[in-house]
């Protein structure tokens, strides 16, 4: 449903055409429900490929389209109210948390669906969060929930998580992944996430993108990628990081 083809992105603030690839030459089908981890040393282009499926960042080459409409046919801000970004920091509107929550319905001429949020919120351990808060004041913690709920709550196609548990403690990353299996039984959407944590990758996804080289190295199974990589790059990747967890 979602198909990039030969997606390229040069590096920022360079003339175009002689800038090298932040990355290059990606093409791929994603299907509707699908769950990928995107995975990759920093530096690699992941939240730069994320922000680039979500027009945050323009493609300089190739081509996207979504359940077959091309990207230059349906324009920004209709392609993202079916592909939506979450941003690894979280911002938050001027404003209550109640006005976050309600500003992207808003935005996007629909109703705003108060069951849902009260729900969304509990789910995310955020039941006892006062609304009328300025959601400025909230932690960092908070807001990344509340910047998660806001994205769920325009019930995008697609879901692009950019590390959104790199702030969270053990319980709330649990709670979040528990929010997101749920919201993924329910609504079948298709998620593409960022993150460095692998034990997350095997409890969220079932597929993975491995990114080296400055495109994507491995396409694979989750669980087929940690026991078997089938690159170089990606058994160095894996080696580097059991090394890591095992170090005292
Ligand atoms: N807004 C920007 N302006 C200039 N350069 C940028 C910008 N965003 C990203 N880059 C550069 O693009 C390259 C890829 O960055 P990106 O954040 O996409 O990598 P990443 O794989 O997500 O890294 P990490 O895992 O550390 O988050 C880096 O060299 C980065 O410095």
């Amino acid at each position: 449903m979602l198909e990039l083809q030969r997606l390229a992105k040069r590096a920022f603030n360079q003339e175009p055409s002689k800038s090298p690839y932040t990355f290059c030459n990606i093409t791929k089908t994603i299907e509707q429900a699908e769950r990928i981890a995107l995975i990759g040393a920093s530096g690699q282009g992941k939240s730069t490929l994320l922000r680039t499926i979500s027009l945050l960042n323009m493609p300089d080459e190739g081509e996207m389209s979504f359940d077959g409409v091309a990207f230059r046919e349906v324009g920004p801000r209709n392609w993202r109210k079916q592909i939506c970004y979450v941003a690894q920091q979280a911002v938050m509107l001027p404003g209550s948390v109640e006005a976050n929550l309600t500003i992207s319905s808003k935005l996007h001429g629909r109703s705003f669906d108060l069951k849902l949020a009260e729900r969304l919120l509990q789910t995310a351990g955020l039941s006892g969060l006062d609304l009328k808060k300025n959601a400025r004041d909230l932690s960092g913690g908070e807001m990344q929930r509340i910047a998660l709920i806001r994205a769920l709550l325009l019930r995008p196609k697609v879901l692009l998580l950019d590390e959104i548990t790199a702030s969270l403690d053990t319980v709330n990353t649990k709670a979040v992944e528990q929010l997101l299996a749920q919201w993924h039984a329910d609504e079948g959407t298709t998620m593409l996430w960022v993150t460095h944590e692998l034990e997350q990758v095997t409890r969220t996804c079932e597929r993975v993108w491995f990114m080296s080289g400055n495109t994507i190295m491995e396409d694979s199974l989750a669980t087929a990628f940690f026991t078997r990589p089938s690159t170089d790059a990606g058994r160095t990747f894996i080696g580097h990081h059991v090394s890591e967890e095992v170090q005292p």
